[in-house]
């Protein structure tokens, strides 16, 4: 096979045109610089620094309203652990989504934001005593119970009804990675449906005199692609409805739908999703003579994953015995997903052209496996002080970035029609040093 019959299955393309889907809405080629949300790259180097993690306002927004259009009837409930940033929680609440957390900080970040408690959900497989009272405080409408000792001490610490829901696990395989298929058996999320744990919650949660139990919630994976997973968990869900002998209002669908990133990788399919479980979810209750619940769904990586770009900066190139290697300011502190799910990227090079040759990027962290993109193809020449673009960054990344290396992490840039805003700064020696004793 020839280098060009390789190209587009490695990552990046030899065109001076954009991969289709994997940047923020509206982003474009400039001569040789790239334009995102109005504001050319360069200039987001320039006065930001590098690495740099740009988010486009509109992207967002448009993938939270592509939401609300295509389920208008069910509650649309942003996960909030994917991008947590209370400037990013006030556009959903102007939105008018909902929002998951997971923790008390999260929900600090909601607080920051003045999120409405009454469309705030809490989720957690572990929910400390200051994680839960932190809920109650605030008044989040929904905690979400993961386990029998958590409805207990949910039960002893609530007053006035707190409303509840039961997570279970249905025992669906939705064919992503092991470490975040949630809906299978055997692992640390939810009620057991086979077993009939889950039977045994929702009959645990209603002896509990200071609870209300509103709903049930699911939430098979992340990065799922197969409508079809979410339909036979509506079939295995509503059975279990039909089966508790208590009247159930929610059914919280959780999230997980996939994203693009890499070229000639496709959307989620919402349309499709939207149809199918409203069908399989209407005719399940229609056989099992069971009101039909509201749904909720809980999207965090289809609405600000491709919204998201990180700029990097190249400091060394490494002409290794087989490959490239081209060094960059950031890696697994920013992005340690390719290590964690052996996640792809692809990366363009900022600010010129010219023949391509395949190469890989990796990061400045003490790992050999701090690789942040492999085999994917750069202008031949690259160098030391080039400029690099990596889309689809925008989940998960500010999210799950450390400080390895005591490398203080990079700031969240929002764009939006021109212009530029910080709205995370970045994280300095001075931040770092002041936890030690
Ligand atoms: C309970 C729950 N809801 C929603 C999500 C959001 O998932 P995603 O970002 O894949 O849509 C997650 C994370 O997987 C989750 O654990
Ligand atoms: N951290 C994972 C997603 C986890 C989803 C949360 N339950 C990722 O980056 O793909």
């Amino acid at each position: 096979m020839t280098l060009a019959e390789l190209l587009p299955s490695i990552g990046c393309s030899t065109e001076p045109v954009l991969e289709e889907g994997l940047w923020p809405d509206g982003t474009r080629l400039d001569g040789s610089d790239l334009v995102i949300g109005g504001v050319p790259a360069s200039r987001l180097a320039a006065q930001f620094g590098t690495p740099c993690q740009v988010l486009d306002e509109t992207t967002v927004r448009t993938r939270a309203r592509e939401f609300l259009k295509a389920l208008p009837e069910a509650e649309v409930v942003f996960a909030g652990k994917s991008l947590p940033c209370p400037e990013v929680y006030r556009w959903m609440a102007a939105e008018g989504l909902s929002l998951d957390v997971s923790s008390a900080g999260e929900l600090a970040l909601a607080r920051a934001a003045d999120f409405p408690a009454a469309r705030i959900v809490m989720h957690g497989n572990v929910k400390t005593g200051e994680d839960l009272k932190a809920a109650l405080a605030y008044g989040v409408s929904r905690i979400v119970v993961d386990s029998f000792d958590e409805i207990a001490q949910l039960g002893a610490l609530a007053r006035h009804g707190q409303q509840v829901v039961v997570r279970v696990t249905p025992g669906v395989d939705a064919h992503t990675h092991a470490a975040i298929a949630t809906g299978v058996e055997d692992q640390k999320f939810g009620f057991s449906l086979a077993s009939g744990a889950a039977l045994e919650a929702v009959l645990r949660v209603v002896e509990q005199p200071s609870l209300r139990l509103v709903g049930l919630h699911c939430h098979i994976g992340s990065q799922v692609r197969h409508v079809a997973a979410y339909e036979e968990t509506v079939r295995r869900m509503v059975g279990l409805i039909a089966g508790c002998g208590v009247r159930i209002e929610q059914l919280d669908l959780g999230g997980g739908f996939c994203a693009p990133y890499l070229p000639g990788e496709s959307s989620f399919d919402l349309a499709g999703f939207a149809h199918r479980v409203r069908v399989a979810l209407n005719y399940e209750c229609a056989v099992h003579r069971v009101p039909v619940p509201r749904v909720l769904v809980e999207p965090g990586r289809s609405v600000v994953a491709n919204a998201g770009v990180t700029l990097y900066r190249v400091c060394a190139v490494k002409r290794g015995t087989t490959r490239t290697f081209v060094a960059v300011d950031g890696g697994m502190s920013d992005n340690p997903r390719p290590a964690l799910y052996g996640a792809k990227y692809a990366v363009r090079l900022v600010g010129r052209g010219g023949r391509m040759a395949p190469v890989t990027v990796v990061g400045r962290h003490c790992e050999a496996g701090d690789v942040l993109a492999s085999d994917v193809v750069l202008p031949a020449d690259v160098h030391a002080g080039d400029l690099l673009a990596v889309p689809a960054t925008g989940a998960y990344h500010h999210a799950l970035a450390s400080n390895y290396n005591q490398v203080g992490r990079p700031p969240v840039v929002a764009v939006h029609d021109g212009t530029a805003r910080l709205v995370v700064r970045r994280e300095t020696e001075e931040d770092l040093l002041r936890r030690y004793v």
